[in-house]
């Protein structure tokens, strides 16, 4: 049996080797970066790196190395690749700049439209985004208030995005992707449900709940704790308490924020069901324009990637390889392509940052139908 210092030695000699040839190889990706800058040349040539490594993956000893191999070439390019688009940016040869940089947004003529009815939560969000008194309309749906935009009758709309406790409003991603509006703000509210009913109402006598279906999934444990009450979703919170108004049936609750209570005649039958007492709604606030302000410092964007291993990891990468924060990720099925995903990332960062640039470079070139969805 060799004795382990000895085995050391000698791995620590092929290392030293490898760490040389990585060195060499790397002054090369700098020669090739400069035949790019000058050529114009794309930094991701998939082919290349396709047949380079097959002709590696032949020179394999067994099949467990030629696994190791091509793990190891991957990687090899992919960081010459970011060595690429790094000297890129440095030589400050930098993507046509898509969005337009303003001090602030500026709302004092806006037109702001939200989803729902007078006392939607989404209502509140927008108070405190752009202030009590602003112009405002409200629509049935997401999607109108995102068709609100493109016809141009509204300047901004409102959208719930995520809540802390039941996830992603998946609706509001989608839309997000099949219009090109964009993100210029968020505003983050608490979430407190209440449960209203009519003026001689008791909770003994409800038989049936209305309300968003968020809410309903919101408020799960108190009516897990009334598993014989009826659970209705309808389109908005509002819309629930203002139904229960004009049904004026004893029987029937909605599950709304307790201004609702005021603005439709209902009581509080019971305050603060929601099953996380910091319960919080994430909106954000969109608009036609590509543009972002002074403020901005946190980056939206979506990608697709191939269907093959190790595509989200590579996407990813970006983000590690330059320093950069990502504060949420999610996925969204794709509608032609069953078991494949479109990624959404939030990530902390200023566009003249040359970190985000070389990762947004990166991933541009990397990935399929990339978005940035705004800056904010
Ligand atoms: O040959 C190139 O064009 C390179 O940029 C070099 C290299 C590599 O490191 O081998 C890196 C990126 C390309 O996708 C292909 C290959």
């Amino acid at each position: 049996m060799k004795d382990l210092l000895d085995i050391r030695k000698d791995i620590d000699k092929i290392d030293e080797q490898i760490v040389k040839l990585y060195e060499e190889r790397m002054k090369l990706t700098s020669d090739v970066a400069e035949y790019k800058i000058n050529t114009g040349k794309q930094v991701f040539d998939k082919e290349r790196e396709e047949s380079k490594l097959a002709t590696l993956q032949k020179k394999a000893e067994s099949d467990f190395t030629r696994h190791g191999i091509r793990e190891l070439f991957e990687q090899i390019m992919a960081m010459s690749r970011k060595k690429q688009y790094k000297l890129l940016t440095e030589h400050g040869i930098m993507p046509p700049q898509e969005f337009e940089p303003i001090h602030t947004l500026d709302y004092s003529n806006a037109r702001i439209v939200f989803q729902g009815l007078e006392g939607a939560y989404s209502q509140l969000a927008m108070e405190q985004f752009f202030g009590e008194n602003c112009n405002n309309f409200h629509v049935e749906s997401w999607k109108d208030a995102m068709e609100a935009i493109k016809n141009g009758e509204a300047d901004y709309a409102v959208l719930p995005i995520e809540n802390s406790s039941a996830g992603i409003v998946s609706e509001n991603y989608d839309l997000l992707v099949e219009y090109d509006n964009y993100i210029v703000g968020e505003q983050i509210i608490r979430i407190d449900h209440a449960l209203l009913g009519l003026e001689d109402a008791d909770e003994r006598d409800i038989r049936t709940v209305y309300s968003h279906k968020q809410s309903l999934m919101q408020c799960s444990e108190f009516l897990d704790s009334h598993a014989d009450w009826e659970k209705f979703s309808v389109s908005n919170n509002a819309v629930a308490a203002k139904k229960v108004k004009e049904d004026g049936e004893i029987s029937q609750a909605a599950i709304a924020s307790a201004k609702n209570a005021q603005i439709y005649g209902l009581k509080v039958l019971r305050n603060s069901i929601q099953n996380n007492k910091n319960n919080s709604t994430r909106f954000i606030v969109v608009t036609g324009k590509k543009v972002y302000t002074d403020q901005a410092d946190r980056i939206s964007i979506c990608f697709e990637i191939n269907h093959e291993s190790g595509a989200l990891y590579h996407a990813l990468s970006h983000f590690i390889y330059n320093g950069l924060n990502m504060t949420n990720i999610q996925s969204r099925p794709l509608q032609n392509k069953n078991w494949e995903y479109r990624f959404f990332v939030d990530f902390e960062g200023r566009f003249e940052d040359h970190a985000v640039q070389n990762a947004l470079r990166g991933l541009r070139d990397e990935t399929i139908a990339f978005r940035i969805l705004g800056t904010y």
